[in-house]
Formats: structure tokens, sequence, C-alpha cells
């Protein structure tokens, strides 16, 4: 059985392939699995209606032939379009065994295209271009094989500027990292896997599983769960909005420390205090702390953020704590640190600690190493990292997050999580980020970031 979470590149791809093959199985046979995997979830989407494969020149290609041959034998009408020969063994006898004759264009039900999988070293060609092109305009359905042709599977960048948004994908053997990836994961449709008989890879990324989250014991009480502080700013509300996500993230106790009357929003149950400084030094019950919301981008919001993380305690920096972070000030540290950028706070944090690693897999995967904390590369492919052991991707979530105030939702999960104090701190993000995913799955279209935190709760009680 292939191990189902793991997200592999071309290259670790590969060599999962040749130690298989070194082990005994042949390309055939491999292919024969590929092939046949891939047929059986064709056989079902095609359900007797007509089905095109596009075949290209490599070992995808040879996929294509495997799928046509199986589901001819099943009855199913069906032809090949083979603009390229086919240039390996593998592939030739493929054909062969297929034994038909290519067809210059066709019209059908279903498109399966295996073109080019994880061997694609450039854009398409004009001519393959448009071929892809017009055939998916000739069909109702479109799957891809392995891969959509046309994507580079390591990065998730789309070759050509326009490619066909499809049905379902396949991946054979593994999920390469394309899958997981945007822009590419946005034309993958649904997305499933055919066992093949890849072993787990060493080092490779891997898919977060979804999460159990703590229950509190018989003899809890608000302090045992965890107290979180989280510290306001110039902006009052995402501080508000930050503790409110995070009471129902699993926290016992969120205090929030603000010098603001009349902070907009607050529930009753939610504990409003001053100046952190005595406490957060002193008060042992604190296990966790939240800082950036709304903090401002002052003299005073840096000197806040320097006096916060000298306290050495689990801690959570987002939003304006991101822009102003420096390396001095980690220096000293050795408690738990969550950092949760976008895009554009990464940028800031990349700069800061002078990572200039163009890839983001790399760069994130390098950040954490620096920061020697859990780094949440927030976007449509979240990913989470942590110094020495493999990132992980976060599943998809609904696109409707794209609005103000989810990231302080966020923020407020995953440092309730860290106060919880029951799991590493890089498993405390990935559950503040399922929870986040899942609140958002419940709120429905166009919800706004209060309306996410009305469904944490039940959110919640899907991870129990
Ligand atoms: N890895 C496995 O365990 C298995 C993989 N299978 C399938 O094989 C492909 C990878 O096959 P490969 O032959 O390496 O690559 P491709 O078929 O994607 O194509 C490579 C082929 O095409 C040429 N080429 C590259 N880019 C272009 C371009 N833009 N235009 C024209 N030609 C191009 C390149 O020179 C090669 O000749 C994998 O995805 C699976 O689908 C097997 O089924 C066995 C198990
Ligand atoms: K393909």
């Amino acid at each position: 059985m292939d191990a189902p979470n793991q997200i592999l590149t071309a290259a670790q791809m590969r060599a999962g392939e040749e130690r298989l093959i070194a082990d005994g199985t042949s390309v055939t046979e491999l292919m024969e699995r590929a092939g046949r995997g891939a047929a059986d979830w064709v056989f079902r989407v095609a359900a007797g209606r007509k089905v095109t494969v596009l075949c290209g020149p490599g070992n995808n290609g040879g996929d294509g032939y495997v799928i046509a041959r199986v589901l001819a034998e099943r009855g199913v009408p069906v032809e090949v379009v083979a603009p390229r020969a086919p240039t390996t063994d593998v592939a030739k006898e493929a054909r062969k065994r297929w034994g038909g004759e290519p067809v210059v264009t066709a019209r059908g039900a279903v498109l399966v295209d295996c073109l080019f999988g994880t061997g694609l070293s450039r854009p398409l060609s004009g001519d393959l271009h448009r071929l892809l092109i017009e055939l998916s305009y000739a069909h109702n359905h479109w799957i891809a094989v392995d891969l959509p042709s046309g994507i580079d599977a390591d990065s998730g960048e789309l070759l050509n500027d326009v490619l066909p948004v499809y049905s379902l994908t396949l991946a054979l053997g593994a999920w390469k990292l394309a899958h997981w990836m945007m822009p590419a994961q946005a034309i993958m449709g649904d997305l499933r896997l055919v066992d093949i008989g890849v072993e787990p890879e060493e080092g490779a990324a891997g898919l977060s599983e979804r999460p159990t989250l703590f229950v509190p014991e018989r003899d809890a009480h608000k302090y045992a769960r965890g107290l979180l502080a989280v510290i306001g700013g110039a902006m009052p509300g995402a501080g508000v909005l930050a503790s409110r996500a995070a009471m129902h993230g699993g926290a016992g106790y969120v205090k929030l420390y603000s010098d603001h009357d009349g902070l907009p929003g607050v529930p009753p149950d939610l504990v409003v205090a001053g100046d952190p400084m005595p406490a957060l030094a002193t008060d042992p019950r604190i296990a966790a702390v939240l800082i950036g919301p709304g903090l401002g981008r002052s003299e005073e919001a840096r000197s806040v953020l320097s006096w916060v993380l000298a306290c050495d305690l689990p801690t959570v920096c987002d939003a304006d704590a991101l822009v102003l972070l420096e390396p001095e000030m980690l220096e000293d540290r050795s408690a738990p640190l969550v950092l949760t950028p976008h895009a554009g706070e990464l940028d800031a944090i990349g700069n800061a600690f002078a990572s200039s690693e163009p890839d983001r897999l790399e760069q994130v995967t390098e950040l954490a190493e620096a920061i020697e904390g859990v780094l949440v590369a927030k976007g449509p492919d979240t990913i989470v990292a942590a110094p020495g052991r493999p990132p992980v991707f976060m599943p998809p979530a609904p696109s409707w997050l794209s609005t103000a105030g989810t990231g302080d939702v966020l923020a407020g999960l995953i440092a309730s999580q860290l106060a919880v104090g029951e799991t590493s701190a890089f498993q405390a993000a990935q559950n503040g980020c399922w929870l986040h995913r899942e609140a958002a799955l419940r709120a429905g279209p166009a919800f706004s970031a209060s309306g996410l935190v009305a469904q944490l709760p039940a959110a919640y009680g899907a991870f129990l």
C-alpha cells in the first residue's frame, strides 16, 4: 500500500519507482498497475459513454494506452489521440498491447489527459496546446492522469497561460507537490490517489492528517485547560476577534490585555485587563501568548513585541508582529514559537532573516529553521513547517476565507491550541488550521469573520 499522505517531488517519485524496480517489479508492471487503477476511475465516470484518451510520448502516454486497452476490454467506446509517437520502450509496448489505430481528433463524453505527467520540462508547444484545448471543448468531463498536462510537478506553476480545468485528477502512486500547490491546485478538480505500491520516501512532505482534539479531563478547571494571554494594540478590534476565536479553540481561559477604553464587540465572558507587563513575567498560569493582531507598527509596538518575546512563553506572532520581527528578538528564546504569515508577511520575514530562496516550499522550510519555530505560511495552499521535520500541506479550505479578520481568527485558534499544551507547537498549528477550515465549511458562503467564530463550537465537535 502506498503511503497515502506523502507528497513527492518528481525526483523523489522517480527514486521510489527505481527502488520498486530494483526490488523486482518491472516498469511494465508499474504502468499496468497505474493504468488499471486509473481506468477503474474513468470507467465509473464514463458510465458507458464515449471516452477519448490523449496520449503523449512518454510514460504518461504509456499509461494512456493501458487505460484505452482496459476500457475497450470492458466494453467502453474509446478512441486514442496520439499527436506524438511513444518514445520509451514501455510506452511503445503499451501501445502495441492496445493494438488500435489513433485518430487525429475526437469528440466524446470524457477526455483522459495522458499527454504529460512528471516528465514535462517546458511549456506545451503551440500544436499540443491547441489540441488539448480543442479536445477539452469537445468533451464534458476532464480527467487528468497523474497531473494535468502543462504544469510543473514540483512548483505547481502553470507553464502555459491557459489550461483546461479538470473534473478529476488521478495521482499515480503518490501525491506530487503540484497536487497541493497553487496555482496548479485550482485546476485539479477532485483528487484521487491510485495505489501502485510505492513505499514511504524518507523526508517527503506530507498532507496534514485530520486530528482528534482534546476534551477536558473530568476534574479540569479553567487554568488546567490553559490560560492564553492576547496582547492588544493600536487597532483593538483585531485582538477582540482573535480572543473570541481563542475562547472556542480549546483554551480554558482567554485574557485580552488592552488599555483601550470601550473595546468594540467584547463579549461578557472575555476577560479584559490593562498592562500585560507584570502578568506575563510573573503569572505562572499563563500558558501561551498571542501578539500581532491590531498591534500597530509604531516604535512602542516594537518594544512591546520585543518584551513579550523576551518573556519566553509559548507564543504565536501574527500580522504586525511579523512585520516588526527581528532576528535579535528571538535570540534567547527556548519556548515554542509559531509565526502565521500570509504571502506579504512571509516576504517581510524573508527579508528580516536574509532568506532569498525563490521556491515557496524551500523558503518556508528554510525560515522555520532560521526562527527555530513553526511557520504557518497561509494562503489557498497553506504549508506548516517546523525545524528538522518534513513540512505538511493543509487541505484546501473554502475561498470565502479571503475576507478581513479571518487571519485573526486563525491566530486565535492556534494560540488557543498552544495554550492547551496537549500537543507540539507543530501539531497545535495544524489543529488551528483544521478548526478554521471546518468552521469555514460550516459557515456557508459569504460569511464574515464573526460568522466564522460562531461556527467554532460545532467545528470543534467534528474533531472529537
Ligand atoms: N513514476 C512512477 O512510478 C510511474 C510513472 N508512470 C507514469 O510516467 C509518467 C512520467 O513519465 P515520463 O516518461 O518520465 O514523463 P512524461 O510522460 O510526463 O513525458 C516525458 C516525455 O516528454 C518529453 N517532453 C517533456 N516536455 C515536453 C514538451 N513540453 N513538449 C514535448 N515533449 C516534452 C520528454 O522529453 C519525454 O520524452 C508519470 O507522470 C506517470 O504518468 C508510469 O505509469 C509507471 C509508474
Ligand atoms: K497528464
